[in-house]
């Protein structure tokens, strides 16, 4: 099967750090039992409550360097210094049962995502203002000064690309964020299901069956 004949939908969510991305997928999670996130690798050092294999598969750069190597990854690329990437196990066998999957990547690896699986429907978050991004990266307490201003330093061109998504959200209010993504994941559900032509394929989409 070709990736962009696999059954599932594919949900790709980027924003700068700290716009609330990964607040609002694990809010979204707990709603919907049918999506399932991608568990990307990364170069990146684990933060106080991060788990391996949890939140990331922390691996080493050698180690990340063998699996580009091995063709081991849909996408990855280089963020705030580190190496993220979306390894094929991730997701392939994901998409060919049919289920939906939600990547949570940066741009570069969105904009890549969306070549290989043209179906994969591309959502930015943008925080309501510049001020509010460094007050949340702050509140949260996780990255000392220096991260937080080269985090800030990128958002400015991360936010020039939301251009190419498919849609943006502004999360201002956490609640209304919220009901937007659930809407577009809904929206992209219905559209898939109006594409089928079989009666009970059509009521399994929707979860009607
Ligand atoms: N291209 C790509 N980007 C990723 C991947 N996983 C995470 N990222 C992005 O890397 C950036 C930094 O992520 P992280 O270190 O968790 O910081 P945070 O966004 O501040 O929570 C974010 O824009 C993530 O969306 C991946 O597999 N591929
Ligand atoms: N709508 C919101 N209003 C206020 N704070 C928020 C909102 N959404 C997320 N946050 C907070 O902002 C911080 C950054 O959110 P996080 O989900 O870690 O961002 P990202 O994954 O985009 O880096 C966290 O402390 C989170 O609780």
């Amino acid at each position: 099967m070709r990736p962009e004949d696999t059954p599932g939908n594919l949900f790709v969510v980027a924003a700068p750090s700290g716009a609330g991305k990964s607040s609002l997928v694990k809010a979204l999670l707990e709603l919907d039992s049918r999506l399932a996130v991608s568990v990307s690798h990364t170069t990146r050092k684990a933060r106080g409550q991060e788990q391996h294999g949890r939140e990331y598969w922390f691996i080493d750069e050698a180690e990340f360097r063998g699996m580009i190597d091995r063709g081991d990854f849909f996408e990855w690329a280089q963020v705030h210094g580190n190496l993220y990437g979306t390894s094929r196990s991730a997701i392939e066998a994901r998409l060919e049962r049919g289920e939906d999957v939600v990547l949570e990547i940066d741009w570069q690896g969105a904009l890549q995502i969306k070549k290989i699986f043209p179906h994969a429907v591309l959502i930015f978050i943008l925080p309501p203002s510049w001020t509010e991004l460094e007050q949340r990266l702050r509140r949260r307490g996780e990255d000392d000064a220096a991260t937080i201003e080269v985090r800030m330093a990128n958002a400015r061109e991360e936010v020039a690309q939301a251009r190419h998504f498919d849609f943006v959200i502004i999360n201002s209010l956490f609640e209304t964020a919220l009901f937007d993504l659930k809407t577009v994941v809904h929206s992209q559900r219905l559209k898939y299901a109006a594409q089928l032509r079989n009666r009970s394929q059509v009521f399994a989409a929707l979860d009607l069956s």
